[in-house]
């Protein structure tokens, strides 16, 4: 079933910083919701709220559902199906493409070693099924030429999409997207953009996105959240958050600039969805 996210009055202290000051939005269910904002203005701080890493005041919520996630620890998180795929390639380097992928299946394998011994018949049932759901998604992200190469030989985009690959074995709920394209060139870009439409629309896994390219995100993202000194500031549409003055303040104001112009020409992700 696809499911929602909502956050109440999130607030989160680290140290002296507020890092997040009661932010409340709503994730629809099947869409692409993007958070952007300035550095430090507390987008990781989010994710690692709802993945169980930091704990927020007692008054915040964050609900799946009707899950509610916080106090409950990361693994438990991931239980209720959150995956995440971290900004940097965290991939077990010396294993091939289908056994990392073989590892996002963990949460939903049910032997564990004692029963192996006993049930040698059923474990083998089991990994066979989750063998061919691992193809499914090895072709579904057209990694068959690399399915059985070590991913540290792998081009970097590809070891994302390893990545993502191992995220999406674990038959989510939730996708968090911690900046998917930063560092990729434009036809990495442009796989990444294909791969989330193809998500939300033949998986119907709900994704939340941060990154700091604005054409990505603008013309992916079915609603923006922009998140200033840890404050929501914007909540809407790609075109509403892009019009409105306190989002163009935030990102004119610092030391980046929201840079939006497409140089006259459609977007590359725009002529995608056509
Ligand atoms: N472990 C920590 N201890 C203390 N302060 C922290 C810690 N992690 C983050 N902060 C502070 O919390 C605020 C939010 O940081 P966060 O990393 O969530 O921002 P961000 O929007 O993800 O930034 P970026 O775009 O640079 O990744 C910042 O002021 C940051 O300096």
């Amino acid at each position: 079933m696809t499911i929602g996210l909502t956050t109440r009055d999130l607030t989160l202290h680290l140290g002296g910083v507020t890092a997040l000051n009661e932010v409340s939005l709503s994730v629809q269910p099947g869409t692409v919701h993007a958070l952007i904002g300035p550095n430090g203005a507390g987008k990781t701080s989010f994710f690692n709220c709802i993945s169980g890493f930091y704990r927020p005041t007692p008054e915040s919520s964050v609900t799946l559902g009707d899950d509610e996630l916080l106090r409950l620890r990361p693994d438990q998180v991931a239980q209720l199906g959150v995956a995440r795929v971290f900004q940097n390639v965290e991939l077990f380097g010396r294993a091939t493409t289908l056994q990392n992928m073989m590892m996002g299946r963990h949460r939903l394998m049910r032997s564990n070693l004692f029963s192996d011994a006993l049930w040698l018949g059923r474990t083998r049932r089991e990994e066979n099924v989750h063998r061919e759901r691992v193809e499914e998604l090895i072709e579904f992200l057209e990694m068959e030429d690399v399915r059985d190469t070590a991913t540290h030989d792998l081009p970097y985009g590809m070891q994302k999409r390893v990545e993502l690959g191992r995220a999406l074995a674990m038959e989510p709920r939730l996708l968090l997207l911690d900046e998917p394209v930063a560092g990729m060139n434009t036809e990495e870009k442009e796989d990444v953009a294909r791969f989330v439409l193809d998500i939300k629309r033949l998986l119907k896994v709900t994704m939340i996105l941060i990154d700091h390219d604005m054409h990505f995100v603008m013309d992916l993202a079915d609603q923006v959240s922009v998140l200033e000194f840890g404050t929501l500031i914007a909540d809407g549409s790609a075109d509403q958050v892009q019009g409105d003055p306190r989002v163009i303040e935030a990102y004119l104001g610092g030391s980046e600039g929201l840079d939006l112009s497409i140089d006259g020409q459609d977007s590359w992700v725009g002529a995608l969805r056509r």
